[in-house]
């Protein structure tokens, strides 16, 4: 059997805040094959934010992460940060829900992807880097490529941008993508274009994509699997058919409460009474607990660990008996 792409272990996350030690991520396991897309979805605070962070090596300092982040089996977690350094933009890449994050809004956008290519192949010539930008354009979309080369990332649309960032990404050739919510900020047209860009992409993708959103229309068009996070732990993992289809935990049936078929892609995700736990001082037993409606004496005890069940993972101990 071949290993993972990318394989978390154990991942927990803590700071220290003026109220204790803070768990931003409380041991989570979780896998990525070649090829697939993983969808993470939450309420806000639920920690995914945290969880893409930890991968990238963008953790903010007084951040304390344990456990193991393996890409290709090296643990990303022991690698110092000029190491991490190397492997963003290389081997890991980011599209952010603002592409101005990660553009330089004085270089023109040719400059930004040739910049792309000759660090990631330092071997290529400049008119071969040239060509494979600009070739990167069309193939997200972006007419005249010439033209877009030479504007200003502030001369385009919230759309273009982003496709530019999905350009840059192309040319790296990442082994993982992570977006982290990459259509939110942009009109309902424009995102169902890039989404079906994205879709379209990932034949010519070899890596893996892990992609956030609070839209479960998004996750049920582009995912393979989905990922439901809660007070930073993973509840639910499973093929996004069958998780959005048949949620197995309180959690994810409150989240995902809604009918959901082929086409819309506008889902959002159901608003769900109480709130999203602190991270400090919780009290014992299930994390969701307090907002379950299924919760018994046993939630009160420990926290359950994912365990397999109908074909899906849940950390839940009363499966049995609610489903
Ligand atoms: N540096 C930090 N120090 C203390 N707590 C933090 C820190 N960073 C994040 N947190 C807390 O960790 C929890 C998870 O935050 P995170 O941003 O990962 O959630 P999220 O699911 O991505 O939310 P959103 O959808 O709003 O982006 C939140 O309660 C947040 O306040």
């Amino acid at each position: 059997m071949t290993e993972p792409l990318l394989s978390i272990q154990n991942l927990r996350l803590t700071a220290q805040t003026d109220r204790g030690t803070a768990s931003i991520l409380r041991g989570i396991d979780l896998t990525v094959e070649r090829g697939r897309i993983l969808g993470i979805v939450g309420e806000s605070g639920s920690g995914k934010s945290s969880l893409v962070s930890t991968i990238m090596g963008l953790l903010s300092p007084g951040l304390n992460a344990e456990g193991s982040v393996k890409l290709d089996g090296v643990d990303l977690l022991t690698l110092g940060s000029s190491k991490m350094q190397a492997l963003r933009g290389n081997k890991i890449a980011m599209i952010f829900q603002d592409p101005m994050t990660a553009l330089n809004p004085v270089f023109r956008v040719g400059t930004q992807l040739v910049d792309v290519v000759r660090n990631r192949y330092p071997g290529v010539s400049r008119e071969e880097a040239v060509k494979r930008a600009s070739d990167a354009l069309v193939k997200v979309g972006l007419s005249d490529p010439e033209r877009r080369m030479k504007d200003y990332p502030g001369q385009l649309s919230g759309g273009m941008r982003q496709r530019v960032m999905i350009a840059m990404a192309l040319l790296c050739q990442p082994d993982i993508l992570i977006a982290d919510e990459p259509t939110t900020a942009l009109d309902a047209t424009i995102e169902a274009q890039i989404i079906d860009l994205l879709r379209r992409l990932r034949n010519e993708f070899s890596g893996s994509i892990i992609f956030i959103s609070h839209n479960l229309g998004t996750v049920l068009q582009l995912c393979d699997e989905v990922a439901v996070m809660y007070g930073g732990h993973l509840v639910e993992l499973g093929a996004v058919r069958d998780v959005l289809a048949q949620p197995l935990h309180p959690y994810s049936r409150a989240l995902i409460g809604c009918e959901i078929d082929d086409q819309p892609l506008d889902v959002p995700l159901a608003f769900i009474p109480g709130k999203v736990p602190e991270t400090v001082d919780n009290p014992p037993g299930c994390i969701f607990a307090p907002r379950c409606n299924y919760a018994a004496e046993v939630c009160t005890r420990v926290m359950p660990p994912l365990r397999a069940f109908e074909g899906q993972l849940a950390a839940c101990a009363r499966l049995e008996d609610i489903t």
